[in-house]
């Protein structure tokens, strides 16, 4: 089984998520609480209340986890593709796998990706919704401490399915949409290249910034869910299940609830896939 592409997946997903994490920390606080009246006004309170380091709250252990996540996903995408379609990366340029074989693998990688993001991603959404400033003297201390602390508590607390709370949509957001992820990135990068070459940096940009905007529109309903599902619990359990808590977000917020969150996922989502395919591409490509 080819292994460059899992590394390469590590790099360049840890890459990407540097830039993003921002806007997935505005993003997580506007999903699940209402205290924020926009992207603007969340910004700015973030900033006021917790300072920059408010923006980077829970990211240590995200890096730590694309190295698994990221690798799972181009891995298993690339060695699906290989036995689909016996060809190798370097390969597919001249042979370019059919929509479908590259749909099949975006999923297969999806699928098997969600499973080892579940716990990381509770953790990480936990962390980023404590809004407690940090380390001011006299002011309560936060539920969490950090990653590890955080991993500890949902154990005793809540017992082993607690690091999983929210796996299930997790897994019906990632399928799919990933899927869709490299059916864009595929056919934007044909569509700007010559047949048989490599693209063009500017080209993989495109299709890479393309590819996380196309596949961020189509998951944020159920990132909504998702991200709810997993704060469920902590204080009271506010929904039976997944699809309780589709129903209840719905009847309470309207339909608009939904896409909560849509305008920073996309405007984040650019920056972070086009970084991620160029430097997965690249690297790739030194290699051989
Ligand atoms: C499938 N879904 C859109 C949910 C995620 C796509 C992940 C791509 C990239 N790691 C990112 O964080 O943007």
């Amino acid at each position: 089984m080819p292994v460059e592409e899992f590394v390469a997946g590590w790099i360049s997903g840890a890459l990407g998520l540097v830039l993003g994490h921002p806007f997935d920390t505005v993003k997580v606080r506007l999903q699940t609480q209402t205290t924020y009246q926009g992207i603007t006004d969340c910004m700015v309170k973030i900033y006021r209340h917790e300072s920059i380091l408010g923006f980077f709250k829970g990211m240590s252990f995200p890096i730590a986890s694309i190295a698994v996540v990221n690798s799972v996903l181009f891995g298993v995408y690339s060695n699906s593709l290989l036995a689909l379609t016996a060809t190798s990366h370097r390969e597919r340029r001249a042979q370019p796998p059919s929509y479908t074989h590259v749909f099949i693998a975006g999923c297969a990688g999806g699928f098997m990706q969600a499973y080892c993001l579940a716990p990381f991603d509770l953790i990480k959404v936990r962390l980023q919704n404590q809004t407690e400033p940090r380390a001011k003297p006299g002011s309560p201390p936060p539920r969490y401490r950090g990653p590890v602390h955080c991993a500890t508590s949902i154990f005793q607390k809540e017992g082993p399915r607690g690091l999983f709370r929210g796996a299930w949509a997790l897994t019906l957001r990632d399928t799919p949409t990933l899927g869709i992820y490299f059916v864009t990135y595929e056919a934007l990068c044909r569509q700007g290249t010559p047949e048989g070459q490599n693209p063009s940096s500017s080209t993989v940009l495109v299709a890479g910034g393309f590819a996380g905007i196309t596949s961020w529109i189509t998951a944020t309903p159920l990132d909504v869910i998702k991200s709810r599902m997993q704060m469920d619990g902590l204080t009271r359990k506010a929904y039976q299940g997944l699809l309780d808590c589709v129903v209840s977000s719905m009847r309470q917020e309207g339909p608009g609830v939904f896409f909560r969150g849509l305008t920073i996922n996309s405007a984040r989502a650019f920056p972070v896939n086009a970084v991620t395919f160029l430097s997965y591409e690249y690297l790739l490509r030194w290699w051989g």
